[in-house]
């Protein structure tokens, strides 16, 4: 079943653009990553999806049901992290998270505890004396409280640091094995890399690409470095699939995507001292779609 679909998404703001003809979908159980640098339209399709914001064409469904008909029982089984969370500085944490708890009629107590021990957040502190970081977790509980079926997270680890970054994806990772789907932006690849199934790469408000992490590693060029004891021939360079090439006097580098056994009875041809393959970033990987798609 599709959590998520979307049929030709569109949202501008007067002249201005948001997004135009998003279609893609997100499976139940999926750890979905939506990716795209600053302005591509990330936030843009999620408050549409939110009902925060409404679409000026095209239309969205969440558990099969339209997103503007039926926001209001859809939103009770959603959890969500906006990329900037506000809130009434004066509360303390908890009565906060109370107060929350209460929209959903249930009861999030030991929840809330257990998140908030996970994610090292005193919920005695008022809000006010909370570092960005802090807040941002505030944020995460907050989304997680009532056990959604499908959680949305807008940029959802800004502030957190590296190991508080891990906890918060072993967090994420058991609720996805508890069923739950999660919707994922970013604009940082490695992190998308480290725990969504697949990936919808957006740019200027339009879809570029949907693919499985694997395929678009697998698919991708491989990285090639190679030690020789003198000048390699030019001919080399003819073999079809070598680009980007770097010449040294000993050391070249070029990237490769071809077939690889053709690739190893041409290095053979040469007096190699060193040999080095390595598979892109998933960062190299999206700048190279990018320049593809330009
Ligand atoms: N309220 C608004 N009024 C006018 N234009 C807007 C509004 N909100 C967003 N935009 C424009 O829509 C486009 C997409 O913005 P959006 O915030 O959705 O991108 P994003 O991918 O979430 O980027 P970021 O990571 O910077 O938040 C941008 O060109 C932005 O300037």
């Amino acid at each position: 079943m599709n959590v998520i679909e979307l049929k030709q998404l569109t949202k501008r703001y007067g002249r201005a653009r948001g997004i135009e003809n998003l279609s893609f979908h997100v499976e139940e159980g999926e750890i979905f990553g939506f990716i795209g640098p600053n302005g591509a339209g990330k936030s843009t399709t999620i408050r549409t999806l939110l009902s925060l914001i409404y679409p000026t064409s095209g239309s969205a469904t969440i558990f099969g049901k339209d997103t503007v008909k039926y926001a209001p029982e859809i939103k009770k089984e959603i959890g969500y992290l906006p990329s900037e969370v506000f809130y009434y500085d004066n509360m303390k944490v908890k009565d906060l998270l109370k107060y929350s708890a209460r929209f959903y009629k249930k009861d999030c107590h030991r929840r809330m505890v257990g998140l908030a021990d996970q994610l090292n957040l005193d919920l005695d502190r008022k809000i006010d004396d909370l570092s960005f970081g802090n807040k941002k977790k505030v944020g995460i509980i907050q989304g997680l409280l009532h056990e959604p079926r499908l959680i949305i997270l807008d940029e959802p680890t800004g502030g957190l640091d590296p190991l508080m970054q891990q906890t918060f994806f072993e967090i994420l990772r058991l609720e996805n094995q508890k069923g739950t789907t999660i919707l994922f932006s970013s604009h940082i690849l490695s992190e998308v890399q480290k725990l969504c199934d697949r990936v919808a790469i957006i740019k200027e408000g339009q879809l570029v690409k949907v693919e499985k992490i694997s395929e678009l590693k697998a698919n991708s060029h491989k990285k090639v470095e190679i030690e020789t004891s003198g000048k390699i021939n030019e001919r080399f360079f003819e073999l079809s699939g070598i680009n980007h090439v770097e010449r040294g006097e000993h050391l070249t580098r070029f990237w490769f995507s071809g077939n690889m056994n053709t690739l190893l009875e041409q290095l053979t041809q040469l007096e190699l001292m060193n040999l080095w393959i390595e598979e892109p970033d998933l960062e190299e990987i999206f700048m190279h779609y990018y320049e593809k798609e330009r």
